[in-house]
């Protein structure tokens, strides 16, 4: 039996590639879509949202009206919303994969509250293997060059984007200080002016917007005499979208908590 998918957002990018793509899916099937009330898709057939033949599946206005249909909420939304899904889900306990961004500190650990005591949630910046691999390899190239060598994290992304720096540059920022025994207080967010000289253990966190970039990150390393560069580039919003299938595929049937795509894709250890 295919696993029952709810997508919300389903008529955002990210929404859209995930439908096409369960439509495709041997072990996925869409039972149930929405959107924000005032989204001009809601009340169309998804089909005709996403480019397919008709569905028989109507764009609806909220969570409430087809969670009682699906086994698994994909929510790549507003942070906003997120948080509101997640509020909505804990009275249902359905399995959840979260890929928005933008959170607060406060929003995401009410999320993360809310999913330990009653739903399991696979909740991740990045859910492309690619980036994965990448934090992992830039854990492992801080501690070889723990000192001498300052880190620089360069986001880039589409004109269309709403957050920054993008939840990625933070989940990288974030595996940096770990590694290095760092904190947040030491994220150095672009800089302007009379700066002085950088501190050896600041994290720089520089966004570029434009066009229609996916989703571009490089962490370089500076040293004197050598830089080295980790650099990884989305071309396709299809990787994130096979994570997050992955993922859903994943967690029904998990007990409530909070997983990473570490967990998914097996590479906590690593
Ligand atoms: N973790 C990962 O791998 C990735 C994460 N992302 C993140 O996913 C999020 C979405 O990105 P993207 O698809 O590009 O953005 P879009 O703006 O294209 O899509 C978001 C969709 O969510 C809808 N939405 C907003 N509020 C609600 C609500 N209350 N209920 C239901 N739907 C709602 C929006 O509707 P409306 O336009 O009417 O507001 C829109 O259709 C961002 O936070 C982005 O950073 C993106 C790619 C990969
Ligand atoms: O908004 C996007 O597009 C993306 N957002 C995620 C982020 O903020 O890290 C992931 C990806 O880079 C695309």
């Amino acid at each position: 039996m295919p696993v029952k998918v709810i997508v919300a957002g389903a008529g955002g990018r990210m929404g859209k590639t995930l439908c096409q793509l369960i439509f495709q899916h041997p072990e996925l099937d869409v039972v149930g879509a929405f959107e924000a009330p005032e989204n001009p898709f809601v009340g169309k057939d998804l089909g005709e949202v996403i480019g397919l033949p008709k569905t028989g599946i109507p764009i609806e206005d909220s969570l409430e009206k087809v969670i009682e249909k699906g086994d698994v909420i994909i929510d790549f939304t507003f942070h906003k919303a997120s948080l509101k899904h997640a509020q909505i889900n804990s009275r249902y306990g359905k399995a959840m994969v979260l890929g928005t961004t933008g959170f607060s500190k406060d929003e995401l650990s009410e999320i993360h509250e809310l999913a330990k005591r009653s739903f399991p949630l696979v909740q991740d910046y990045n859910m492309s293997t690619g980036v994965n691999l990448l934090t992992k390899l830039v854990e492992v190239t801080a501690r070889v060059l723990s000192e001498g060598y300052d880190i620089e994290i360069i986001e880039a992304h589409h004109r269309m984007k709403k957050d920054a720096p993008s939840g990625t540059a933070l989940k990288l920022a974030q595996a940096i200080a770990k590694a290095l025994g760092r904190s947040e207080e030491h994220f150095r967010f672009c800089r302007e002016g009379i700066i002085g000289e950088r501190s050896p253990l600041e994290i720089g966190i520089q966004t570029v917007r434009g066009g229609d970039i996916v989703g571009e990150h490089t962490v370089m390393f500076a040293g004197i005499g050598e830089r080295i560069e980790l650099t990884h580039r989305a071309s396709s919003r299809e990787t994130f979208a096979r994570g997050a299938l992955r993922a859903a595929l994943w967690v029904v049937g998990k007990a409530p908590g909070v997983y990473t795509m570490l967990d998914v894709l097996g590479l906590r250890e690593l």
